[in-house]
């Protein structure tokens, strides 16, 4: 049994960030080196594959981390979701009963699972309280990686229960920022939509077609912010249920697609492939347990895709793909 008593967490302590050259394991990397602390841990997946069990094992028992984010996921947009779905579900159960496993034998005091807004039902009331966890069916395009992060979710319960050991789970929104892959078919639909706004702009492309009808209504939150809501957590929050992490606002993809278009300074058409899936009509997460907390969001939408441009930009040569 470990008592959770919220303050600072201790910057000399071991501090092993699963996942950290991805979107939000590289945003947390920097939040956490800005607030001083010295002691990270982190390995590619050439280095640590998180599939490799007795790797695990061996990898926590060497570092000993007092804190663990667990950041590592297979990742991607609604195609590559509704496209290989076997992979969403087995690698994503596997990275994360490794991990959670090792770091119970190690007695790790604090860890921080992500999950997904995804984790939700389909036709969930809107905005998407805690509660509404396992009370209806999933968004198909997404079911199986939905299962893994509920899978996710639970067992980081079964050990609060089991072990006493004061463990977390955060639900993000749609996420974007610096770091994010913006390849054409596998990402999401904000780094998706800077890839093609601005090729197109750069090439004077009359018209650009996205996917879906536009119609589907996002939240998306700054990875920036995602990171200090992380920490945040951390020091500030203790208990068995999930807290949503986003903005509390969201716009529909029409909207969204104008507003990339207009960062990056395409000014022709726009047309909408109707044959790509729409996915779940709207994912807007209610944020009122986190503000309670004592955390809200500060990067606007506007704003964050300003500096994501300019990071794509200046990145364009050594992007993921
Ligand atoms: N992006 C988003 O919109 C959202 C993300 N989330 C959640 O946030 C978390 C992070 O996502 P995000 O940063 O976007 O994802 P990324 O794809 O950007 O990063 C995932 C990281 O996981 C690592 N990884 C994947 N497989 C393995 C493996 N087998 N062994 C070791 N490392 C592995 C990768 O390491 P390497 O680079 O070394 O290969 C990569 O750095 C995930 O849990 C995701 O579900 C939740 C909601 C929205
Ligand atoms: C984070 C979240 O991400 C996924 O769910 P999603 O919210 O549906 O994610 P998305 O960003 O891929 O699409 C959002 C909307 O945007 C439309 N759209 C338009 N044009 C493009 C486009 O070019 N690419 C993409 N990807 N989408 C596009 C698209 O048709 C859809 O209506 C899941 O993986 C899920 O598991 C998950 O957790």
């Amino acid at each position: 049994m470990t008592a959770f008593a919220p303050g600072p967490l201790d910057r000399d302590a071991a501090f092993y960030v699963a996942g950290h050259r991805g979107l939000v394991g590289s945003a947390i990397w920097r939040k956490l080196e800005s607030e001083g602390f010295t002691n990270l841990h982190g390995q590619t997946s050439g280095e640590l594959d998180l599939k490799d069990r007795s790797a695990v094992f061996e990898y926590l028992a060497r570092i000993k981390p007092r804190y663990v984010v667990l950041a590592a996921a297979k990742v991607g947009g609604i195609m590559a979701n509704n496209t290989y779905p076997v992979d969403f579900l087995t690698e994503n159960l596997q990275i994360q009963v490794n991990v959670l496993d090792a770091a119970r034998e190690q007695n790790v005091e604090r860890v921080l699972f992500l999950g997904s807004s995804c984790i939700y039902p389909k036709f969930a009331s809107q905005p998407i309280r805690e509660d509404s966890l396992l009370t209806g069916h999933l968004e198909p395009t997404n079911d199986a990686y939905a299962i893994a992060k509920i899978a996710g979710i639970m067992h980081v319960q079964a050990v609060r229960r089991q072990y006493g050991l004061p463990w977390i789970s955060a639900m993000p929104t749609n996420l974007y920022g610096p770091g994010d892959n913006f390849s054409p078919e596998g990402s999401h639909v904000l780094p998706a939509l800077i890839r093609r706004y601005d090729e197109a702009a750069r090439d004077e492309v009359g018209s650009v077609t996205n996917w879906g009808t536009g119609s589907p209504r996002r939240e998306f939150l700054h990875v920036d912010d995602m990171a200090e809501a992380c920490l945040h957590l951390l020091e500030n929050y203790d208990g068995p249920d999930q807290v949503n992490v986003g903005t509390g606002s969201d716009v529909t993809i029409r909207e969204l697609a104008e507003t990339v278009a207009e960062a990056v300074g395409y000014e022709g058409k726009m047309e909408w492939d109707t044959s790509k899936p729409d996915g779940t009509p709207q994912k807007l997460l209610d944020v009122s347990k986190l503000a309670k907390a004592g955390w809200t969001a500060r990067i606007s939408l506007e704003e964050g895709v300003r500096n994501t441009v300019d990071w794509y930009r200046a990145h364009q040569t050594s992007l993921r793909v």
